[in-house]
């Protein structure tokens, strides 16, 4: 098994998420006190927001996904990574440098100013050839497998990684404009731009936010809680109406706009039918703690991966919601928007890695076990406190703003005057920026376990005695 550049791929992850948690604090900390933007254009929000959003997502997000996706399909495969240590590398250093530039563009005020495709035409073609890369080598690890099935996490991992390529490729088609500058202008115009732009967006969240982070909830919650998987069946009905739903559900995000009234009903329809196939996975991994419930008291990695579930359950009943029309009037704009992606971010995705990393350290660097438990404890609870703090907070301040925002007085005329409202912000910022410093002290904790996890001699696995030299190598 090709392990060392996936050990870098969980590195990274960990790494990454520390950065985007920061980065996080501190554009919630700007939007508490403007003072904070330094009045430099580097430091800016409007810069700032984009390293946030990209850190977390495609450099936690993704190198989790990669870590996990490259681990899982070798051994739920009975096979060697197709391109073998090399392929790995290649991956793992191609998108560390993918981040990299990507962020510094952000923060040069290079950007083609489309929400979670920010990097300009250079930065998408070079990610372009990582990902086929990335689809080869997962592919490839599939077509040799030594097992007759394809086991569902590997669905799951190979949608994400089709469907990105897919979105990636027609939202960033753009023509530069040459001579040696960075600028580009997109091939769509006007509203069919929308209409792509939030295609793509909406199957970030569909693709990347939730069949990547489903194919890891399909093999850490079953191995942590040591119980097959509830039901084979459901995962396909599941995986197929899930697929074929996400797809038509982008236009939610552009609600009363100049976007033809049809295509956003359809987008609402099949917003509210998501709810189904959403809900068939999370009862599916739920579902697998049957019998198991008690690891629960005694596995507090599991308990990150089982919360998990329980936060996408959330997400993905609260967006349906709020693709009703009549809802999302009110919703659209505000901080309610804001406490739901996080909700998914922080809950679904944030916790389902923690989970899948304290499962994966102490196997990775043949352990046998984590450094203290207790630590994990405590990140949970200051974690999930920080969760409650964030988005309690913002569903508070979306609808009193979306409230204000639409309140008359008996004249007929606008009561409150925008500033009004922005000033009505500032305790929930605060409260806010408060649950991210705890979400973050938390993932410090985690740091300083995982990193004494790898370094304790005492949790060393038993070096396997005396075994004969092809034994090893077929365990390989
Ligand atoms: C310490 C934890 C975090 C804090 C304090 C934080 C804070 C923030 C803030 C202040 C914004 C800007 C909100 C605005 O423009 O009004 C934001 C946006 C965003 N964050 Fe976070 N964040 C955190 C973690 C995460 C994580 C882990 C993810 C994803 C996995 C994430 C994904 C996003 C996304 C997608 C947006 C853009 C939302 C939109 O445009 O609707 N965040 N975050
Ligand atoms: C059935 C599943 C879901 C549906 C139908 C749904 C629906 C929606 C709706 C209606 C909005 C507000 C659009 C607007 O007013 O601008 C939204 C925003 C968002 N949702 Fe969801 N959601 C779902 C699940 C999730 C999950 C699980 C996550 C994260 C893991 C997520 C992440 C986001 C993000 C990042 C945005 C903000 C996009 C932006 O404006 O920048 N959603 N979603
Ligand atoms: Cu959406």
């Amino acid at each position: 098994m090709v392990e060392a550049p996936v050990r870098a791929f969980a590195i990274a992850t960990v790494f990454w998420g520390v950065v985007g948690f920061l980065a996080g604090v501190v554009i919630a900390s700007q939007l508490a006190w403007p003072l904070l933007n330094l009045d430099l254009e580097w430091t800016t929000f409007g810069r700032l927001r984009p390293v946030h959003t990209s850190a977390v997502i495609f450099a936690f997000g993704g190198n989790a996904m990669l870590c996990t996706s490259l681990y899982v399909v070798q051994r739920t495969c009975r096979a060697r990574l197709f391109g073998g240590e090399d392929m790995g590398w290649f991956l793992f250093w191609g998108y560390q440098f993918f981040i990299v530039t990507a962020a510094l563009g952000y923060v040069l005020g290079v950007t083609q100013g489309k929400e979670y495709a920010e990097p300009e035409w250079y930065v998408d073609l070079f990610l372009t050839v990582v990902w086929v890369a990335y689809l080869v080598a997962f592919g490839g690890t599939i077509l040799r497998r030594q097992e007759p099935h394809i086991y569902v996490a590997n669905w799951f991992y190979l949608a994400f990684i089709i469907t990105v390529a897919m979105l990636h490729l027609v939202n960033n088609a753009a023509l530069p404009v040459g001579g040696g500058v960075g600028k580009s202008y997109i091939a769509w115009s006007g509203v069919q731009d929308a209409m792509i732009q939030w295609w793509y967006g909406h199957n970030a969240v569909g693709f990347f936010l939730t069949a990547g982070f489903l194919g890891m909830m399909y093999y850490f919650i079953p191995k942590q809680a040591e119980r097959p998987v509830y039901s084979y069946r459901l995962s396909i009905v599941h995986f197929w109406t899930l697929i074929f739903l996400y797809i038509w559900a982008g236009p939610h995000h552009l609600h009363y706009t100049a976007l033809p009234d049809w295509a956003q009903t359809l987008g609402m329809v099949f917003s509210v039918m998501l709810w189904m196939p959403s809900w068939g996975g999370m009862i599916n991994g739920l579902m697998t703690l049957s019998g198991a419930w008690d690891k629960l008291r005694t596995n507090p990695a599991l308990r990150f991966s089982v919360t998990a579930v329980g936060f996408y359950a959330m997400a993905t009943f609260e967006g349906p919601v709020m693709s009703i029309k009549a809802v999302n009037s009110l919703s659209h704009y505000t901080d309610w928007t804001i406490g739901h992606v996080h909700s998914g971010a922080l809950g679904w995705n944030g916790f389902i890695t923690f989970g899948a990393m304290y499962y994966l350290f102490p196997k990775l660097w043949k352990k046998t076990g984590l450094y203290s438990e207790k630590l994990v404890s405590w990140h949970f609870w200051l974690a999930t406190l920080g969760i409650v703090f964030y988005i309690t907070a913002m569903w508070v301040s979306g609808i009193m703003q979306g409230l204000m925002w639409r309140a008359y007085d008996e004249l007929g005329f606008l009561q409150y005057s925008f500033v009004e409202t922005v000033a009505a912000m500032h305790p929930y910022y605060v409260i806010r920026m408060l649950g991210g410093l705890l979400y973050l002290s938390g993932a410090l904790i985690m740091v300083y376990n995982l990193w004494m996890t790898v370094r304790s001699e005492a949790l060393a696995e038993a070096a396997p005695a005396a075994q004969p030299a092809f034994a090893a190598a077929a365990a390989e």
